[in-house]
């Protein structure tokens, strides 16, 4: 796999060969697939019946810089009740060096594998005054910083077999999945940490400034996170469902007096503490999902 200035030089054939070649590995068909944020790489837990591949076994996959922790690098498979998942253990960033077409390489498989919806999680600094550490932001919108600076992941020559040149982003999350997380989320008594915004990307891998903050918040940013963005421009390209959620493991500095300074360890942290209960979710998510298909259609 190559790149060519900043756009994909990656064939239809390239992710045909490594679409099939997990098709021959696995008997699963999944439905969703969820995007596994830094630190939530046990979403995958519910599922049963599972088979996992490293990624650096799968053709054309990407593989780990070695950022990683833990078990992550792996594509999981599973079932959760009836409906048939695949889970990224590890995602890719830009800041890793990773071209956006490399990052976003996942959701074009996922495609082509038959998945109807992305469930894409992630860890991002919290801008909207009112959130709290460990709150759940169902992403409504985003803002794609990268993008506005030509990092986009649709730039270059356009395949019509995923999708058209000049796609729509003004309903990128599904407003059914996002009451579906909302429902799910207050059955659980989850309400008083769920909430709903609007996500920002940046590359990373540095924080952010306190100027860089203040000018987020003016723009109508909620969330700011280094992630996420690419692969749901992609998603929605493709025409795949999505939904976003968003683990607000830290506030972001708005106040030059402020004396705490963000770290990546207080990242992985939060993360771990609310993974039980994002993997609570996630399962729950996916077991309505499937009776809503089967009422719906
Ligand atoms: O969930 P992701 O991987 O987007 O997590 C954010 C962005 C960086 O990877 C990391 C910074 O602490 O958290
Ligand atoms: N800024 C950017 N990305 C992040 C943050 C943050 O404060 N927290 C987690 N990912």
């Amino acid at each position: 796999m190559h790149t060519k200035g900043n756009s994909c030089c990656c064939s239809f054939e390239d992710y045909k060969l490594t679409t099939e070649w997990l098709l021959n590995q696995t008997s699963h068909r999944p439905k969703i697939a969820v995007i596994c944020g830094s630190g939530l790489g046990l979403l995958a837990d519910g599922a049963t019946n599972k088979q996992t591949f490293r990624y650096q076994d799968i053709p054309n996959f990407p593989v780990s810089t070695g950022a990683w922790s833990g078990h992550e690098g792996c594509l999981v498979f599973g079932t959760i009740e009836d409906t048939s998942c695949v889970f990224m253990q590890g995602h890719f960033h830009l800041y890793e060096g990773y071209s956006l077409c490399q990052v976003t390489f996942p959701v074009r498989i996922f495609k082509l594998m038959g998945v109807e919806s992305l469930l894409v999680t992630n860890a991002s600094g919290g801008i909207c005054p009112d959130f709290k550490v460990g709150d759940i932001m169902i992403i409504k919108d985003h803002i794609n910083l990268p993008g506005f600076a030509g990092q986009h992941p649709l730039c270059g020559p356009n395949d019509e077999r995923f999708g058209i040149r000049f796609p729509c982003m003004s309903d990128a999350y599904s407003k059914d999945l996002r009451r579906l997380a909302l429902d799910v989320g207050s059955e659980l008594g989850c309400s008083d940490f769920m909430r709903e915004g609007v996500f920002c990307m940046v590359s990373g891998p540095n924080f952010e400034t306190i100027a860089e903050a203040r000018m987020l918040l003016i723009l109508g940013c909620d969330s700011v996170g280094m992630s996420t963005v690419p692969e749901v421009t992609v998603a929605k390209h493709c025409g795949l469902r999505v939904l976003g959620l968003s683990l607000i493991t830290n506030m972001v500095s708005l106040d030059y007096s402020r004396e705490e300074k963000v770290n990546h360890e207080e990242v992985l942290q939060t993360s771990k503490m609310r993974a039980e209960v994002l993997q609570k979710l996630v399962t729950a998510l996916i077991c309505r999902y499937q009776q809503q298909s089967i009422n719906t259609h």
